[in-house]
């Protein structure tokens, strides 16, 4: 199956920089090479995190003088506890799944091959390495030129560079002003908020609308596990299978329960109907707020 293409022993002394869609040459002289690095847990990855990298594609290509020529999901290690974190390898072979029918969207698995925690800083001075010293920068027209690398998150991520002790200040003045960062607007986050108390960096943060808003979250997509519920066309069909197969996510035993009503006679991934949610075991909140695990 698909799914087994991706569980290859990788480690880090294996490791290759991911650069096959990495695109080597911009045409515009006059634009600067844009590599978007989305960071986070990805447990598991859904269609928003996807869509958060043609958002910023459009934003940049419209309100900017970037040209994207690179996208990376960077998952982080299995030393960041965070409730619902499933296994780096599971999250990174979900992230290869999902990224399969895109031409310019990569997954680096190097954050993620570390058994101790990485500061974005340092996931983010990686890929300026790789693309700017390694590669050795972009071709443009008139020569290479070094790609401007940035985080990509949603405003909740920002939110918490507000938040005492999560992010020490030295780090996110080295990555707001070496590398800046596209901010996805998030049901729940007030952005004005969130972005007040980085004024000083104001020029290097690029705040995108989401035209059409997407309140998905990984939590939402382990709950309905738990519950039982379907998870189709919330995150790519390769993922739902990948998740079934290896029975993530529903650890806490609903999901068994659920098996033994007849679960096993649906497809991967498929909703049982009504009656999950007739039978008390819908979540009352599912599709509301984030706050439900
Ligand atoms: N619906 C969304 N809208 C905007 N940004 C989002 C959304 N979902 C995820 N993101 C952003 O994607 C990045 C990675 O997110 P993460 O892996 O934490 O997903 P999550 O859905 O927030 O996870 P969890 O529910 O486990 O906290 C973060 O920058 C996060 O802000
Ligand atoms: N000090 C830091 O560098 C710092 C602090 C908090 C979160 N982060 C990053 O932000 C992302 C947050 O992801 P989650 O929203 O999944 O928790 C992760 O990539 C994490 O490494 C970094």
């Amino acid at each position: 199956m698909a799914a087994m293409d991706t569980d290859l022993e990788l480690s880090l002394d294996n490791y290759e920089f991911p650069d096959a869609r990495l695109r080597r040459r911009i045409q515009d002289p006059d634009r600067t090479p844009l590599v978007l690095i989305a960071c986070g847990s990805f447990s598991p990855i859904t269609f928003l995190h996807l869509r958060m990298f043609e958002m910023a594609a459009d934003y940049a290509r419209f309100n900017t003088q970037f040209e994207v020529v690179g996208a990376y999901f960077s998952c982080v290690g299995d030393a960041y506890k965070k409730t619902g974190l499933v296994k780096a390898e599971h999250r990174v072979n979900m992230c290869n799944l999902a990224v399969q029918q895109s031409s310019w969207i990569s997954v680096d698995p190097w954050e993620a091959l570390h058994q101790e925690y990485l500061e974005t800083a340092k996931v983010l001075d990686h890929f300026n390495k790789e693309i700017n010293e390694v590669i050795g920068g972009i071709e443009t027209p008139n020569g290479k030129k070094k790609a401007h690398i940035a985080l990509l998150a949603g405003a909740d991520l920002i939110q918490t560079m507000s938040t005492p002790g999560v992010w020490a200040a030295k780090d996110i003045d080295y990555i707001l002003r070496n590398f800046g960062a596209f901010i996805v607007e998030r049901t729940g986050t007030d952005i004005d908020e969130a972005l007040s108390a980085l004024q000083s960096w104001k020029d290097n943060i690029w705040v995108i609308q989401q035209l059409v808003q997407n309140d998905i979250s990984s939590t939402k997509i382990r709950l309905f596990r738990r519950r039982d519920m379907s998870i189709r066309y919330l995150v790519p069909e390769l993922v739902v299978q990948y998740i079934e197969e290896h029975n993530l996510y529903d650890e806490d035993g609903v999901a068994n329960i659920s098996k033994e009503s007849g679960r096993a006679d649906r497809m991967p991934g498929e909703s049982g109907g009504v009656t999950s949610s007739q039978d008390g075991k819908r979540p009352s909140n599912a599709g509301s707020s984030r706050s439900i695990e």
